[in-house]
C-alpha cells in the first residue's frame, strides 16, 4: 500500500466517525428546532453561532487551521438552520432573488432574525420572485430596490406596477463587492469578470483600472457559482464574502466597489395589506395628466395636509411612451386622518394612483 492509499484509508475512518457525529448533531439541531417552534423563538441565533465558532477555534491545537475551522462551522450551522426550517411545521416561505450567498439572501437572513422559522426560496430572476409570490409558492418576497451608489433597481419598480403586492418592510444592507476566483488563481491572470449589472456598475472604476472585460450575469452569487464550476482560470466574479465561502473561491481583491459606503435597500413584499401601528412610511405610484402644474398640484395635496413627501422618483410609463409614473414616499400611518385625506385626494386627482404600502422606515444603521 503506498502512502496515498494509507492517507485515504485514514480519511475514510475519520469520515465514518464524522458522519456518526454529524447525524447526532443534526438530531440535536432538529430537537432545538422543535423547541424553538414551540416557544416562538427564531431559528437563527447569530450570538450562539458566533460563540460556537469561537469555541471551535479555541479548541484547535494547530492555530493555522482557525480560518478553515471557522468556515467549516459556519457552513455546518447554515446546513443545521436549513434542516430546522425544512422540518418546521409553520415556516414562512420567502421568495428571494438569487441563490444562497447572494446579497438578497443575506437580507432574508437579516429579516428572519425577527421571525420564527423561515424557508428561503431562491429565484433566478426578479420577475420569478413576483411570479412565485403570485402563485402562492411563497408567503413573502424579498427583492433589492435601491442602491446608494447606482440608484433604483429599475426592473423592480416596473414589476411593482405590473403586480399588485404591498411593501411590508424594508431592509438595509452594507454591500461590499470582492473579486473572487478559483483557489490558486492569481489576480494578474484575470481577464474577464462576471457579475450582476448593478455590481458591475458599483465596481466600474476597479474594472476600468484593471482593463477587465465585464460580463453581466443574473446574480452576484450565481456568477460566483459559475466561476467555481468553470474550467477557465482567467475569470473571476464580483460578489459578497458569503458567496466566496459557499462556492469555495479565493478573494483576490476585497472591497472593490467605488463607493465604500455602499448600501442596498431591499423591500419585503406581501400579497395582502397588513395594518402596522408602527408604520410611519407610505409608498405609492402615481401617474398624472400631461398638463401644466400637475406635479405641483400633487405635491400641494401632501403639503396642505402637513405631510412630508420624502421621495419622488420618475420612471417611464411603458403604456404611454415619453410619459412618466412617479414613485412617491410620504410620512405617516395610514390610520392618521391627514394621511387618509391626502391619499383620498391624490386618488381623485391623479390619472392613476396605486397605494404600495405602509411600513416602518428603517435606516442604514438599523
Ligand atoms: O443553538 C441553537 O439555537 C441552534 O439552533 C443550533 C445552531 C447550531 O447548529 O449550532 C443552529 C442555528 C442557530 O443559528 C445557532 C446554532
Amino acid at each position: 500500500m503506498d502512502k496515498l492509499d494509507e492517507y485515504r484509508q485514514n480519511i475514510d475512518k475519520i469520515d465514518k466517525e464524522m458522519v456518526r457525529l454529524f447525524e447526532e448533531r443534526m438530531k440535536n439541531a432538529q430537537n432545538i428546532g422543535k423547541y424553538k417552534e414551540e416557544h416562538g423563538l427564531p431559528v437563527l441565533n447569530a450570538g450562539r453561532e458566533k460563540a460556537v465558532i469561537e469555541k471551535a477555534a479555541a479548541n484547535l491545537k494547530d492555530k493555522n487551521l482557525a480560518p478553515y475551522t471557522e468556515d467549516f462551522f459556519e457552513n455546518m450551522m447554515r446546513i443545521s438552520r436549513k434542516y430546522q426550517a425544512d422540518n418546521a411545521g409553520h415556516a414562512v416561505k420567502i421568495a428571494y432573488f438569487g441563490i444562497e450567498g447572494s446579497f438578497t439572501y443575506e437580507a432574508v437572513l437579516k429579516y428572519s432574525e425577527n421571525l420564527l422559522s423561515v424557508k428561503p426560496v431562491g429565484c433566478a430572476t426578479t420577475e420569478d420572485v413576483f411570479r412565485l409570490l403570485l402563485n402562492d409558492g411563497a408567503d413573502l418576497a424579498v427583492i433589492p430596490f435601491e442602491n446608494s451608489t447606482t440608484g433604483a433597481v429599475v426592473d423592480v419598480y416596473d414589476l411593482l406596477c405590473k403586480y399588485d403586492f404591498y411593501i411590508k418592510d424594508e431592509i438595509f444592507l452594507k454591500v461590499s463587492q470582492h473579486l473572487m476566483a478559483k483557489k490558486g488563481v492569481k489576480k494578474d491572470e484575470i481577464k474577464t469578470v462576471y457579475s450582476h449589472p448593478q455590481a458591475i456598475s458599483q465596481c466600474k472604476k476597479f474594472i476600468d483600472f484593471n482593463g477587465y472585460n465585464a460580463i453581466p450575469y443574473l446574480n452576484t452569487a450565481l456568477s460566483a457559482k459559475f466561476v467555481s464550476e468553470s474550467e477557465k482560470t482567467d475569470i473571476a466574479a464580483l460578489a459578497g464574502e458569503s458567496a466566496a465561502k459557499i462556492y469555495n473561491l479565493d478573494i483576490l481583491a476585497a472591497n472593490v466597489n467605488t463607493d465604500l459606503d455602499n448600501y442596498t435597500k431591499f423591500i419585503v413584499l406581501s400579497k395582502k395589506f397588513d395594518k402596522n401601528e408602527n408604520a410611519d412610511n407610505n409608498s405609492a405610484v402615481v401617474s398624472l395628466d400631461d398638463k401644466t402644474g400637475m406635479l405641483y398640484k400633487l405635491i400641494k395635496i401632501f403639503k396642505d395636509e402637513g405631510i412630508n413627501l420624502t421621495k419622488i422618483e420618475s420612471r417611464p410609463d411603458h403604456k404611454n411612451p415619453f410619459e412618466y409614473m412617479f414613485f412617491i414616499d410620504f410620512d405617516g400611518n395610514i390610520d392618521d386622518e391627514n394621511v387618509k385625506n391626502a391619499v383620498d385626494k391624490a386618488k381623485e386627482f391623479a390619472k392613476a394612483f396605486k397605494y404600495l404600502g405602509n411600513y416602518k422606515r428603517r435606516s442604514v444603521h438599523s
